[in-house]
């Protein structure tokens, strides 16, 4: 029978009084601190009360820099520790501050945004996709809208254009491959703001090796398909010391290579595509990865917010200062809200300027989820909200 915990937790605690004793203060210290905290914070609903009415913001950055400098004449032990934590206590009281003018303010537009946005879902009964049948954007629609129409465009670019035109109901596309990663041209379409996630589903990714009738591993020379298909199967292309050539998703790959009708060309792609070019499979299965899976997302022209969301996806620009990105990450944590993605991606004709991708899980209910919009929307650049959906 093993030792009750309890029994060893208590013998420790006797074991070694010094250790029990040094405890004993710092949890004294931190009960003094927090005392002292809550009177801070009381302070801050104050200085709101203060500032409200006025022009003055929240964020006064001189004033917190003012402070922080201060320590540059104090001795190195406290100012090495006292910058983080001065910079902590005067961040938790402008987020006090921000969810107290959240309150006061009935015609805050991006919260009205939102309550506008949560209305009944709308339907969707055409989809447009890139690629044809065969291509794992249109297994995705399906999965999402098993009875929709599903339109099939060359490009992702002209799969959206559709839904802005409003000639369809929505588009669907991949966002994200667990194994070859982000799809850049998604996001950057995603950034012009004019589309909103409003679904997501998970594809399993199955690739085929397929040619035509006769075609074998021997005879193959090079390999057709859309990159990210070649990034997941890199491994064994390598090995076979392949050529590659790019196509504009797996099922094109696929048509491509029943037109060319060479033994010296295959495709990569799934079932379906080998199935509806008359091509035969060659060799199954072969990703880089056994679950590969792609994340795929249906955007809409509305703003739909379901009941249930519990993802939002922002899009967020900094200032190019040193700590930036961690002030703003601590602005999620100090409310319990977990990034699920991070991504940064460069601005347009500004070097070495990034927009930050941002997944978080909260749902559009949580009053603490209204305030970080409401602190992001005054101490960032720039945020947009480019969906908020249930996954
Ligand atoms: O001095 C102010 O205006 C405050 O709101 C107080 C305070 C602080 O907590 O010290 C908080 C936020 C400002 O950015 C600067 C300082």
């Amino acid at each position: 029978m093993g030792v009750p915990m309890e029994y060893i937790m208590k013998r420790r605690k006797t074991m070694n009084p010094e250790l029990n004793n040094i405890r004993e203060s710092l949890n004294e210290i931190d009960d003094e601190m927090l005392s002292l905290l809550k009177k801070r914070q009381k302070l801050s609903e104050s200085i709101y009360r203060a500032k409200k009415g006025t022009l003055a913001p929240i964020y006064m950055l001189q004033q917190e820099n003012q402070k922080i400098a201060a320590l540059d004449d104090i001795d190195d032990d406290i100012r090495n520790v006292g910058k983080p934590f001065l910079k902590t206590v005067m961040r938790l009281s402008r987020e006090k501050q921000y969810h107290m003018a959240r309150k006061d303010d009935p015609y805050w537009k991006l919260g009205l945004q939102i309550l506008q946005s949560q209305k009944e879902r709308p339907s969707i009964l055409t989809i447009a996709t890139q690629g044809n049948t065969g291509s794992y954007s249109y297994k995705a629609a399906k999965n999402l809208h098993p009875d929709s129409a599903i339109i099939t465009f060359p490009t992702f670019e002209s799969a959206c254009t559709q839904v802005i035109e409003g000639n369809v109901d929505a588009a669907v596309l991949p966002l994200e491959n667990s194994t070859a990663g982000t799809v850049d041209e998604v996001y950057g379409l995603l950034d012009s703001n004019k589309l909103y996630i409003t679904e997501t589903t998970g594809i399993e990714i199955r690739h085929h090796l397929m040619g035509v009738k006769g075609s074998s591993l021997e005879s193959i020379e090079t390999v057709i398909s859309h990159p990210q298909a070649l990034a997941q199967c890199s491994s064994f292309i390598q090995s076979m010391g392949w050529k590659t050539e790019i196509s504009g998703n797996t099922a094109f790959a696929a048509k491509e290579v029943q037109k060319r009708n060479s033994l010296l060309m295959a495709a990569i792609g799934s079932e379906e595509a080998a199935r509806n070019n008359g091509l035969e499979l060659i060799m199954s299965e072969i990703s880089n990865v056994v679950h590969n899976q792609t994340r795929f997302v249906l955007l809409s022209a509305l703003p739909y917010i379901a009941e249930d969301a519990n993802t939002c996806s922002l899009v967020i620009r900094l200032a190019h200062e040193p700590g930036s990105l961690s002030a703003l990450l601590s602005l999620f944590s100090d409310r319990d809200i977990s990034l699920s993605r991070i991504l940064s991606r460069p601005v347009p004709k500004k070097p070495w300027e990034y927009t930050f991708h941002i997944d978080c899980n909260m749902s559009p209910t949580d009053e603490s989820a209204l305030d970080l919009l409401y602190q992001l929307e005054q101490e960032t650049l720039y945020m947009h909200i480019i969906g908020w959906y249930k996954e």
